[in-house]
């Protein structure tokens, strides 16, 4: 088990801060080195959250900027090109849990352009490559960027046999079981001229009307809530199980091809034509031009009619037609020479922010709102803005009162960009993001990333049992299965109790049979209950009032604690008062041995260790412990035989054992009484040392621990 540090939160030194301000023409060249290796961390950390997990923590413009930055710097110094700068990749590596597709030819990305300059140059640079004067005609197919994720369907004998995300471009991942669920994806193409094999790529999207009713349901069922209808069509793609894709509206448009044994036609235009009669859906705005006024007047149309689409497109595609020239043009780094996208500009407006609200999520995370003075943006009006967490708020230093620029892109959700300085009033302050829970008035905190050192971006409220924003599901969890498992006391019981304020915290489930007699109306006497059913329930959580103490220090919900950290907690207090005791000293004193001893029990980590004291040091918390305790008494996890030798010690075990695993080594310690931590302290009895005992070794040395062979252990505990 990694040993706990000291976990003061490593904030990014000033002067990596100040470097990213700087403007690249001031960079030196150790700078810039140091800059373009910090962007290549940073934008690779960003693409595995975006394309692999489907749940970016940027914005895309933001996300944009890093790229134009890592760009620049490297067009100033080219010679401090990485070999993993990010100019060279696409997307992500495939997630695990997908098998691997390696594409036979690669899918890549596009370039992109952000104005008519743009365009021009892109087809004076295609002239000039092909040494064509200006008075050839070029024609260019002209389409809508479609904002989902691409897709190759791979087709033998007219057959869908497989389909893989994008991936690196080079290797993806295989979700054909799922894609087989997407009614716009034919299964199997009879037409004659079909090549064989063929595969055909393009987008596959999801509508605004599916993302608005897919998001209404995820809220109704207290899970993942999509950024965006993109995030929502990769994350329903990237399921691994295909049931749930069948669930999710996903479409489809066919726009370009992989592997082919032979192509329909010679350009670009004739092979979507063969698309269509094959019975691919193709973007019904889709052209062809070869003027390329009108390749910018077909861009603005389908700009101007972008709100009406039921669909995010972010820009416009412009191929050139001829498929003998796009041979000869190929690709330069990740994208064709022959192909662009024109985005469109980012919808930006500027208006007062009033109000900054925190919500409170179900899982207790508090998330900033931004109240604004309603505004149009992009034909939409926004009142209401994400400002992400905590530090979003500080680094973009937006104030209440301030005038903040706002902009919707192909996010739904709009975001603010910061504020402009020049309209501030003398009387804004930072904003304190608060340190309690608004709902419930719990304390809310950042947690610790073991593995980096750094906090936490989202805080959350640590009121678990008692915060209105989080106590349903809460319940749902003290009941559910493998904590309190009371029958007939499911999740929509429990809505429905809560709901009628029968039910509002877990002491509550315990007097309800109770008050239930007490009361005029009965149980009994609700729709689909009769005196039967509701003796029967009132039995069934009668039956479970000594339910064992891994359950029951499972349901409490503490973060971190699933059923395994909490049969570890059991096994290691053994009865409920020697928990809540060990438990109270760790919630006070993050130094004393109480916290130490939980942070040492083998498969505890940092992480766990201090939620759990978090929620302990949390007075709300502990008081329902106490009203439950009233009703309930835990029992101690399994018999252990307390007259073993070794009961009550505490060892560790180091290096190769001979007999027995590690994990029936410790099994069998905590069997006979023992208590099994991960690390050598003065409170250790005996270290069990193999061959290969390392560092744990030469502490017990150091403190005087009796060291044990393996076969002096067995002799010990007589086996
Ligand atoms: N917010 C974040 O953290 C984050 C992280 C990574 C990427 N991003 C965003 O993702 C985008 C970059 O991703 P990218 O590399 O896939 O490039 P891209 O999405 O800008 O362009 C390439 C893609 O466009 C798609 N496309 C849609 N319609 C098409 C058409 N008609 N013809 C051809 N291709 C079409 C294809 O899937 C192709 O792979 C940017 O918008 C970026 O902001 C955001
Ligand atoms: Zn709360």
């Amino acid at each position: 088990m990694a040993k706990k540090t000291a976990t003061k939160p490593t904030k990014k030194s000033a002067t990596q801060d100040e470097l990213a301000e700087k403007p690249v023409e001031e960079l030196t060249e150790d700078e810039a080195a140091s800059e373009l290796a910090r962007l290549a961390a940073e934008i690779a950390h960003h693409d595995a959250l975006y394309y692999q997990k489907d749940d970016p923590e940027v914005s895309d413009a933001d996300y944009d900027a890093l790229r134009l930055r890592n760009e620049a710097i490297e067009a100033r110094f080219p010679g401090l090109i990485r070999e993993d700068s990010p100019a060279k990749r696409v997307g992500a590596a495939p997630a695990d849990g997908f098998a691997k597709v390696t594409h036979a030819v690669p899918m890549l990305s596009l370039g992109n352009v952000f104005d008519d300059d743009g365009v021009r140059e892109f087809v004076d640079r295609i002239r000039r490559f092909l040494g064509l004067d200006a008075d050839v005609a070029l024609a260019f197919t002209t389409e809508p960027k479609i904002d989902g994720l691409s897709i190759g369907l791979r087709y033998e004998g007219g057959r869908l046999v497989q389909a893989a995300t994008r991936g690196d471009g080079y290797v993806g991942e295989n979700v054909t079981a799922n894609v087989l669920t997407i009614g716009d994806i034919p299964k199997q193409v009879k037409a004659r001229d079909f090549p064989d094999p063929f595969e055909v790529r393009g987008e596959i999207y999801m509508s605004h009307s599916a993302f608005a009713a897919l998001n209404a349901e995820q809220e109704k069922a207290g899970a993942k809530i999509f950024a965006n209808p993109r995030n929502a069509a990769a994350g329903s793609l990237r399921q691994l199980d295909s049931s749930v894709t069948a669930s999710r509206p996903l479409q489809f448009f066919a726009y370009a091809w992989g592997e082919a044994a032979s192509l329909p036609a010679d350009t670009q235009w004739g092979v979507y034509e063969a698309f269509a009669k094959w019975g691919f859906p193709l973007n019904p705005l889709a052209t062809l031009t070869d003027s390329l006024d009108e390749m910018l007047g077909i861009y603005r149309e389908i700009e101007e009619g972008r709100a009406g689409l039921d669909y995010d497109i972010d820009g416009v595609v412009y191929k050139l037609d001829r498929l003998d020239l796009q041979q000869r043009l190929g690709f330069v780094s990740r994208s064709p020479r022959w192909a662009i996208a024109h985005k469109f500009p980012a919808q930006k407006a500027t208006t007062i922010l009033r109000d900054i609200e925190i919500q409170v999520g179900r899982t207790g995370a508090l998330t900033p709102v931004a109240k604004l003075e309603p505004v149009t943006v992009g034909g939409v009006v926004v009142q209401n803005a994400t400002l992400h967490n905590e530090d979003e708020i500080a680094r973009k230093d937006v104030r209440i009162g301030d005038t903040v620029i706002l902009q919707r892109a192909g996010d739904v959700i709009p975001q603010i960009l910061g504020p402009v300085l020049d309209k501030r009033p003398k009387s804004a302050k930072p904003f304190k993001f608060p340190t309690v829970c608004p709902a419930c008035g719990s304390h809310a905190v950042r947690e610790i990333n073991p593995n980096t050192g750094k906090e936490d971006a989202v805080r959350r409220c640590t009121g678990g049992l008692i915060c209105p924003a989080q106590r349903v599901e809460r319940l749902k969890h003290f009941v559910s299965r493998n904590a309190f498992d009371i029958e007939g006391l499911g999740e929509k019981n429990i809505q429905a109790f809560y709901d009628e304020g029968l039910i509002q915290s877990p002491p509550d489930i315990f007097t309800l049979a109770a008050r239930d007699a007490k009361a005029e109306e009965k149980l009994e006497s609700r729709e689909g209950w009769g005196p039967t059913s509701a003796q029967k329930l009132f039995d069934a959580i009668a039956a479970r009032r000594n339910v064992s103490l891994d359950r029951f220090i499972y349901a409490l919900g503490i973060r971190h604690v699933g059923e395994i950290t909490g049969r570890l907690l059991a096994r290691s207090y053994g009865t409920i008062d020697n928990f809540l005791k060990a438990m109270g000293e760790a919630a006070k004193d993050r130094d004393g041995d109480a916290f130490k001893d939980l942070d040492n029990i083998d498969g505890i980590g940092p992480t766990a260790a201090s939620a759990i004291a978090d929620f302990f040091g949390e007075p709300h918390n502990t008081e329902v412990i106490h009203d439950l305790l009233e009703e309930v008494k835990p029992k101690p996890l399994e018999a252990v035989d307390n007259a073993s030798a070794v009961s009550g010690k505490t060892v560790v075990f180091t290096g190769t054992l001979e007999h027995m695993t590690r994990a029936e080594a410790k099994a069998q310690a905590e069997r006979l009484g023992a208590k099994v931590a991960g690390s050598v302290s003065k409170n250790t009895d005996y270290v069990v040392a193999g061959p290969g005992a390392g560092s744990k070794l030469k502490n017990a040395k150091d403190l005087g621990v009796d060291v044990l062979t393996e076969g002096e252990w067995l002799k010990l505990i007589d086996q």
